[in-house]
């Protein structure tokens, strides 16, 4: 056994004295240390816990900012209007938005016209665009006229849903067949097997690159419930890939509380991000994956991965559509179409809104906008060819 000499021996316990002290004096100071401080090497000084002070102070406040800047989000999340531009009154702003993102109503013809000698492929976001927003998120259910204009849509074009919502709550929804459903933001994907690259025997596409999330997904789940059940309004939906923290029924004067509530459970997930919705935080693995993939995946499945013969339209209305209308912009394909009353910043090409504060007005845009592409489509099979 090495032997260890008495003024030695006695340093090493006045350092382990010295971790305990940190340990019980300082609480809070604690959760500042790398595990590596707890094998301290020289006497901790009045300096050091000077530092750790203000190491702790400034994470403290770092912590702050975020929080602030988390309620400021979820404060202009529902719509995110474009920042308001001083010199120009609303009137102005609007027209001048419209001007840059036109209605695909008014363009419907333009649109068309661009599909020749093109598949048009359909993609459509779920809440807000094929359903009305309402308080409860169980409650989203598509109106009956929507669901027989997204039917013959279907029956016409190849066509995917493409949501921040679990894959099967959205197909119960729905109830379509014949559809590509592409749930959790895109990271659970499936489809019809008809023409499809990714088909496994007779099953159809299925496609799901977080799988190795499912079961943090599902303690980050557990752990968000039981840490927001003391925020009356809050709703924990675990949509299977990611989770969402419903804020649309809580009082704003609770928000920061709830911000700081996940802030604290998702300290605990490196791996783990956060995005936001319409009155919801949306807590999804770090993987690079979103909406905007899963549309290159699914037309690489449906066979047009690189090709010119194929006009992608995407209709949404959220934040995390973006990532979609991005794709569409930077392939120079395609058309992104924004559902919205208010203008926004997008990448959308175009957009479908109406004046009035009527929300089920705007959906009836987006269900005309699906009528007449089944009625052009009709018409032009019919036409004889030139
Ligand atoms: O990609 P989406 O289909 O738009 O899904 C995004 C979120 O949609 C749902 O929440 C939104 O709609 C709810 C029902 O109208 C509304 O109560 C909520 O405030 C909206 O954010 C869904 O419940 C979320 O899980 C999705 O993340």
């Amino acid at each position: 056994m090495q032997r260890i000499g008495k003024k030695k021996k006695l340093r090493r316990m006045t350092n382990q004295q010295n971790v305990v002290v940190l340990d019980v004096k300082l609480h809070g100071v604690r959760n500042v240390l790398p595990p590596s401080s707890l094998t301290v090497t020289k006497p901790f000084s009045a300096q050091d816990f000077k530092m750790l002070l203000m190491k702790k102070r400034f994470e403290t406040e770092k912590a702050g900012a975020k929080i602030n800047a988390w309620v400021d989000s979820m404060r202009a999340s529902s719509p995110t209007r474009i920042k308001s531009t001083a010199s120009l009154p609303e009137n102005d702003e609007k027209t001048s938005w419209i001007v840059h993102h036109p209605s695909a109503l008014s363009m419907f013809e333009q649109i068309v016209a661009a599909s020749n000698g093109k598949q048009i492929v359909m993609f459509l976001d779920y809440d807000g665009t094929l359903s009305p927003i309402v308080e409860d998120p169980d409650q989203a259910f598509m109106p009956r006229e929507m669901r027989a204009a997204l039917r013959d849509v279907a029956r016409n074009f190849p066509t995917a849903i493409v949501t921040g919502r679990c894959r099967d709550k959205v197909y119960n929804f729905v109830k379509l067949a014949g559809l590509y459903y592409a749930g959790s933001h895109g990271m659970d994907i499936k489809g019809p097997s008809k023409s499809c690259k990714y088909k496994k025997g007779n099953q159809g596409v299925l496609f799901q690159p977080a799988s190795e999330f499912l079961p943090m997904i599902d303690e980050v789940y557990q752990a968000l419930v039981e840490k927001t059940i003391s925020i009356p309004g809050a709703k924990v939906e675990n949509n299977k890939f990611c989770v969402s923290v419903h804020f649309r029924c809580v009082d704003e004067k609770s928000w920061a509380a709830l911000a700081e509530k996940v802030r604290s459970v998702l300290n605990e997930y490196p791996k783990l991000k956060l995005t936001q919705g319409r009155k919801v935080l949306e807590i999804r693995p770090t993987i690079k994956w979103d909406k905007g993939r899963a549309l290159e995946f699914l037309l690489e499945a449906l066979g047009y991965a690189n090709s010119k013969d194929v006009l992608p339209v995407y209709i949404g209305d959220d934040q995390s559509d973006e990532d979609a209308f991005k794709v569409l912009r930077d392939r120079g394909q395609g058309f992104g179409i924004l559902v919205s009353k208010v203008p926004k910043e997008t990448n959308a090409s175009y957009s479908l809104q109406e004046p009035s504060e009527e929300r089920s007005l705007i959906l009836a845009c987006v269900k005309e906008f699906l009528r007449r592409l089944v009625d052009w489509k009709k018409l032009s099979q019919r036409a004889p060819a030139p």
